[in-house]
């Protein structure tokens, strides 16, 4: 078995991009002293604090960690929808100021408009830019060729499954030409099976398209499938724990996840983010509850008692 190593903080290197894909046009996200504080009736909440991450240009990035660490709210950031308290968020060197083109956006819930078709689903946002109408066509026809959509572009949502509709909201996402997609557990709401064909789906079309990608998932597996570079956040207030080089080669395939290389960096996430969810459940959860040994039965006999 070969061991690769865990990478603490600026030891990280992406591998080298694919010889056949394009070269990116821009897309350097860098987040510096990042802090967020919601301030609700309940209190303030120190969400996120001291966080410095970079996207370079074309490279595919995810952010796993406990629940509540605010990586959401790191994305929320990214996409302009949040300010930071304080520190500061760029793309190519300008600040973000709130939601551009350049950023496209995906949630786990479907957003399509229901009365579309696939296809003028994906041409809205061309539309709406003034594109005309051959050019929008041709372009969403292209995009949901490499999504495998081509046979659907006259259906309507209702009659798509759900990994279906989250293809054609990535494709649409796509349309528009943003230099950075971040995606916010796209896949959460889909059955495992489904979850793995899109994976090789969106490697695939990132390969081919290669903008910057961030993606948060509390998915292990997904996040070394998929990533150049994967960040791995403290539990709340959230900052970055630790930044691991994913160096499997591209293409990926699905038998990757059997190697041992992949399996080494499996462990080595699981531990660290262990950690992190234990500290973020309060620490009530001690290591012998979750053998079943803290309970106090009070002399009892358990088939008795039930
Ligand atoms: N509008 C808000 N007001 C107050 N607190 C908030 C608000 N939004 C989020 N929080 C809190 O900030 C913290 C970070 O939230 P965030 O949704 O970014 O975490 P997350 O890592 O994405 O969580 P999950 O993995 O469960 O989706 C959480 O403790 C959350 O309760």
């Amino acid at each position: 078995m070969s061991a690769i190593p865990l990478f603490r903080r600026d030891e990280a290197k992406a591998p080298a991009a694919a010889a056949s894909a394009p070269k990116p046009k821009g897309g350097l996200v860098e987040v510096t002293d990042f802090r967020l504080r919601y301030d609700s009736a309940e209190g303030a909440v120190d969400a996120v604090t001291d966080v410095s991450l970079t996207i370079r240009p074309g490279e595919f990035v995810s952010i796993i960690g406990p629940s509540g660490c605010g990586k959401s709210t790191l994305l929320n950031a990214l996409a302009g929808f949040l300010k930071p308290t304080s520190g500061t968020v760029t793309v190519d060197g300008e600040p973000v100021k709130g939601p551009g083109a350049d950023r496209g956006v995906i949630f786990q819930q479907y957003s399509l408009f229901p009365w579309k078709t696939v296809r003028e689903n994906v041409e809205f946002g061309l539309k709406m830019r003034g594109v005309g109408r051959a050019e929008r066509a041709r372009a969403a026809r292209t995009l949901l060729g490499l999504a495998g959509l081509s046979a659907f572009e006259n259906h309507y949502p209702d009659r798509l499954s759900g990994g279906m509709k989250q293809r054609v909201g990535i494709v649409r996402a796509l349309a528009t030409g943003p230099r950075i997609l971040l995606l916010d557990e796209p896949f959460g709401a889909l059955d495992a099976q489904t979850r793995l064909i899109m994976q090789q789906i969106l490697t695939n079309m990132w390969q081919r398209l290669k903008i910057s990608v961030l993606f948060i998932t509390h998915d292990l597996d997904e996040a070394i499938f998929l990533s150049d570079r994967i960040y791995v956040m403290t539990s709340r207030p959230g900052t970055v724990k630790a930044e691991i080089a994913v160096p499997l080669p591209r293409p990926r395939e699905p038998a990757m996840t059997m190697s041992s290389e992949f399996l080494a960096l499996r462990r080595g996430l699981m531990s660290l983010i262990r950690e992190e969810s234990l500290k973020a459940m309060g620490g009530e959860i001690s290591e012998e509850a979750l053998q079943g040994l803290a309970i106090n039965l009070d002399g009892q006999d358990i088939p008795r008692v039930l």
